[in-house]
């Protein structure tokens, strides 16, 4: 569609969101409200803002990373929330058709701004994130660039990376099939090296080899990073990436020999079906041999295959990187939905009323406080572990650079192991949300139920959670084996104590004793070192060691959690070591950086008591700890949501709107539901009509 298609289909829009609000003042009005007076300009929530106990605006540049930071991100919100354009409160009524048509205008429009507004790919990430609708971009710019910039030659990137960024290819990440996912390895789609014409074959020999899954593929992409087992001379020489064209630049058609479309239908309304995920298969598909991304293996002319001294992992890094942008994005979503029920939780009131006065603010609860609270403390861990995972990939991408490798299984097993922890906490999270808020949160005008279903797979994506704890558990496993002759270092370096953290007791006798970082963080130490030791002994009882792995996998697992949260707090508190300005801000981020960790100690206190660190009244002061905590979170709560400075636009969400104005939003919004569009339903007359009137022969009933 033409740019001038995309702006008559906007005014199309407006307009009809202008008719839908003068209908609903009609039909309210008919109702005896005046919704309209009721409505506009009052902060409910201004009392609880007046509670601050820190400068709000400070914890903001905190929140963002820094004041420029705030500054573009804060521009990009706003550009997005001010442009009807991107409304997107109809989303989950519409069909697929009418949904992806909707993305792909959105997309166009997105794209539309980031050129004529000359964005940098910095604001465009931005602007995407506040478009908030998975769509083909997402893999364009997050894996199918990135493969090409990590896997490619110079040469092979300045020819693909231009057509790339200005979208004159569209791109997609085509690894996993019907039949592997988690098993790389085990991947069917081959390409094999043909020495006469230069050329690999693109074939997917089975079933179970169809490329199934990838984003972008079903409709949008026109090129695709695919990965297959290499065959050269008849043999088999591992998966790599190759760049293969799907689609016409002319008509969009597929190309001969492959078969491509949309796999269907997922999980939710609107959510993730914005999204094509696709099937593809390939019938002895030819494509140039400069179209293998060659930077660990070429194949030459001759049909030779050199390596270069890069580790073949390097294949695998697309992964490690958008991992590590699943950690950030993790904090985001966690946040937006902490935001929606910490203001809702101040609005809503039950029980309690004294002579007549106000019911209690369900904030208030105990119980209340200790469900939402560690989660508002958690948004902000995995904000600043997510920081950190950023400072430690692109620490690693220079060293890459330099031909300098040592780091790479740390940042494997780190990215993999945050990635697991955080995505599977923040998807408990929504859901806790959701109960959090009590019925309405189930309507999805509470913008909890579309969060969730878009956030859920990300416990699949990019690796099941499962698999990549296992992942850290070999790290882990292998760190503890070699102790004796290597140093660990880096997230591991406290495996070089292990002497003490074995021996050492918990040293904590009042409820105020927890509230030193070196006592946390040493819990924490001597848990996590604990249990990979015992793995390490257990394993050691196996004389097949893989035998002996697979046998005790869930308490690796275990012990891998205990790892990555140990990060997460020492993270948090290394954070708080540095100069973080701003009345109250840093008082404020160490409460926080309290109630996350002993809310985890609360939580796993299973595992302090058996690997003998805590004693059980030391595990009962933690707890009285953690009230108290939460008493000093209150005041803050709604200022420390706000900080997250999310519009209302991007929260899109009746119970978490800025100005706390919920009941005469919800009453609007139920009125914009199609189903009151007439007082009588359709199929009345022939469904319902018939039963009301219909004489019955019988008098049993
Ligand atoms: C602005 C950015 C926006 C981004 C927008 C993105 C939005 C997201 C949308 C979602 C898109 C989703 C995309 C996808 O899902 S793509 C497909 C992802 N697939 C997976 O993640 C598959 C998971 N499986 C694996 O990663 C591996 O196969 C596995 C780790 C399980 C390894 O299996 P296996 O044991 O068979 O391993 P190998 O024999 O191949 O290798 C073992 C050694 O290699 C080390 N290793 C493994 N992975 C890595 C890595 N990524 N980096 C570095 N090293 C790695 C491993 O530790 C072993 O090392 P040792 O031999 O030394 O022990
Ligand atoms: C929304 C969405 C978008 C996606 N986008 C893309 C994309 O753009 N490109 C792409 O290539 N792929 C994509 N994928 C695919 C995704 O990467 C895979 O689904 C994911 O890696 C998990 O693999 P699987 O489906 O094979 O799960 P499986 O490995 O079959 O997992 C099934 C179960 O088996 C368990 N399991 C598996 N192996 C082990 C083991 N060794 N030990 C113990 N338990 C195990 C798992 O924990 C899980 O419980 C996407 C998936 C989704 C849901």
């Amino acid at each position: 569609m033409g740019l001038s298609g995309i702006s008559l289909l906007t005014t199309t829009y407006s307009l009809i969101l202008q008719h839908q609000s003068l209908l609903l003042c009609l039909r309210a009005k008919g109702f005896g409200l005046d919704l309209k007076k009721d409505m506009e300009g009052v902060d409910y929530l201004s009392d609880e803002r007046k509670k601050a106990q820190f400068d709000v605006e400070a914890m903001k540049i905190a929140w963002a990373g820094s004041l420029e930071a705030f500054q573009l991100s804060d521009r990009m919100a706003k550009l997005v929330a001010n442009d009807p354009a991107f409304e997107k409160f109809t989303r989950p009524m519409l069909g697929r058709k009418e949904l992806i048509k909707n993305t792909l205008r959105k997309a166009a429009h997105g794209w539309k701004l980031i050129v004529d507004l000359r964005l940098t790919e910095e604001e465009a990430k931005w602007l995407r994130l506040y478009i908030d609708e998975p769509a083909y971009t997402d893999l364009h710019w997050g894996m199918f660039i990135p493969a090409i910039e990590g896997q490619g030659t110079e040469e092979q990137k300045k020819k693909w990376l231009p057509l790339a960024k200005k979208m004159q290819i569209i791109g997609c990440y085509a690894q996993t099939e019907l039949g592997h996912g988690s098993n790389v390895q085990g991947l069917e789609t081959t390409a094999t090296f043909d020495p006469q014409t230069d050329e690999f074959i693109m074939h997917s020999p089975t079933l179970t080899s169809s490329k199934w899954w990838p984003g972008g593929l079903g409709k949008a992409s026109t090129h695709a990073v695919v990965y297959a087992r290499l065959i050269v001379g008849g043999e088999f020489h591992g998966v790599h990436g190759f760049i293969v064209q799907l689609r016409s630049l002319d008509d969009h058609s597929p190309l001969p020999g492959v078969t491509v479309g949309d796999i269907g239908m997922k999980f939710g309304n609107g959510a993730y079906n914005t999204m094509d995920n696709g099937v593809l298969r390939f019938d002895h598909v030819r494509i140039p041999r400069d179209q293998m991304l060659m930077r660990v293996s070429q194949v030459t002319r001759e049909g030779k295959i050199m390596q270069s001294d890069v580790p073949r992992q390097l294949i695998y890094g697309t992964m490690v990187y958008v991992r590590q942008t699943i950690v950030a994005d993790a904090s985001k979503a966690l946040s937006r939905a902490v935001c929606i029920a910490t203001r809702y939780s101040a609005i809503r009131r039950q029980f309690g009323s004294r002579n007549g006065g106000p019911e209690t603010q369900v904030i208030d609860y105990k119980t209340q406080q200790s469900r939402l609270f560690p989660l508002l403390a958690s948004a902000y861990a995995f904000r600043f572990v997510g920081e950190w995972l950023k400072w430690l990939y692109t620490d690693v991408k220079e060293r890459l650079a330099a031909n300098d490798f040592s780091t790479l299984p740390e940042a494997h097993a780190c990215t993999a192991g945050l990635k697991s922890l955080t995505t599977s906490f923040t998807a408990d999270g929504i859901e806790e949300c959701r109960k959090l808020c009590g019925g309405h949160g189930y309507l999805v005008s509470s913008g909890l139920p579309e969060l969730f279903a878009v956030y859920i797979p990300a416990c699949t994506y990019e690796g099941d959670n499962v698999v990549l704890l296992l992942q850290v558990a070999r790290f882990l496993v292998k760190t503890v084996s070699e102790l004796g002759y290597k140093k660990p270092v880096g997230t591991t370096a406290y495996m070089g104590r292990v002497a003490s953290l074995m021996q050492n007791n918990c040293a904590v006798q009042t409820a105020e004793g927890w509230l030193n970082p070196g006592a946390v963080v040493e819990a924490f130490e001597s848990r996590a070192a604990r249990m990979a030791v015992r793995c390490g002994q257990q394993l050691a009882k196996y004389e097949n060691p893989e035998e002996g792995f697979a046998e005790l996998s869930a308490d690796l697992v275990e012990a891998s959690i205990a790892h990555c949260q140990l990060i997460v707090v020492s993270k948090f508190i290394e954070k708080l070591q540095q100069d973080i300005p701003g009345k109250g801000v840093k008082q404020t981020l160490e409460v926080l950086c309290y109630v996350y960790a002993l809310f985890l100690l609360h939580k796993h206190q299973g595992d302090f008591l058996a690997t003998g660190y805590l004693t059980p009244k030391q595990a009962s002061l933690a707890n009285d700890q953690l009230r108290t905590l939460y008493s000093k979170v209150r005041p803050n709560a709604i200022t420390l949501v706000d900080s997250f400075n999310y519009t209302d636009h991007y929260l899109g969400s009746i119970l978490g709107r800025y100005d706390g104005n919920v009941y005469p939003k919800l009453y609007e919004a139920a009125w914009k539901d199609p189903l009151n569009d007439s007082d009588v339903v359709d199929g009345f007359y022939e469904y319902v009509q018939p039963i009301l009137k219909q004489k019955l022969r019988t008098a049993k009933l």
